[in-house]
């Protein structure tokens, strides 16, 4: 399947585009993507662009398509969508986990739901680092009609199936990290991104 990485927001916490970050000498998008590109369930790696970003991530080689709707990560998504099935993923995600992205994979092809996403015990939910049907596409699209830009409503109110967040290694737990604010790129010194 297609992995999707979402590449169109703003980083206000961050101030500056959060993306283009250098860690290692790399841009932050870079680390996640390659990462996505390891497991052994992605096909192919699409990333879901702002129109300003489009050339910079082409120029990493990196096929593009251009959200046009920019409402936040569901737009991503639905855009995501039109291409096939997909993993989705934010692109500030640089210590995803590929053997995660194949177990959930592999739990949404046994599934055949609209969409499989991780789980806390607490109920709250992990949209983006989540694989999604062509099948979720209709009630993105009225969702989006509507002006619910919430993913994780649209995701309670589809017949989804979930993975268990606490019921897996607590080391796979690593793989949510995200960076939002310039702190959060100084927890990763010393880190093996
Ligand atoms: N394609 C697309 N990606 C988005 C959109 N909004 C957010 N994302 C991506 O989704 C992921 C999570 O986004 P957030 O960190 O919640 O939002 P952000 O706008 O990047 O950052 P803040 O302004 O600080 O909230 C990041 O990889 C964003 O690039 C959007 O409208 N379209």
């Amino acid at each position: 399947m297609i992995g999707a990485v979402l590449a169109g927001g703003r980083s206000r916490r961050f101030g500056g585009d959060k993306l283009l970050v250098r860690i290692d000498g790399k841009p932050l998008i870079l680390h996640t993507i390659e990462r996505v590109e390891l497991a052994r369930g992605v096909d192919e790696i699409v990333v879901i662009s702002s129109r300003e970003n489009a050339d910079m991530i082409e120029a990493l080689g990196y096929d593009v398509l251009v959200d046009t709707l920019m409402i936040g990560p569901i737009g991503g998504i639905y855009t995501a969508l039109s291409l096939g099935d997909a993993f989705v993923v934010a692109g500030d995600m640089p210590l995803i986990l590929p053997e995660f992205i194949d177990f959930i994979i592999d739990r949404f092809l046994e599934a055949k739901k609209p969409a499989c996403v991780p789980r806390w015990a607490n109920g709250y939910l992990e949209p983006l680092h989540a694989a999604y049907s062509q099948d979720f596409l209709p009630l993105l699209r009225e969702k989006i009609e509507e002006g619910n830009y919430a993913i994780n409503r649209a995701v309670r109110e589809s017949d989804a199936c979930y993975v268990d967040i606490e019921e897996l290694p607590e080391e796979w737990r690593e793989s949510f990290f995200n960076v939002n604010t310039r702190g959060d790129v100084e927890k990763l010194k010393g880190r093996n991104v």
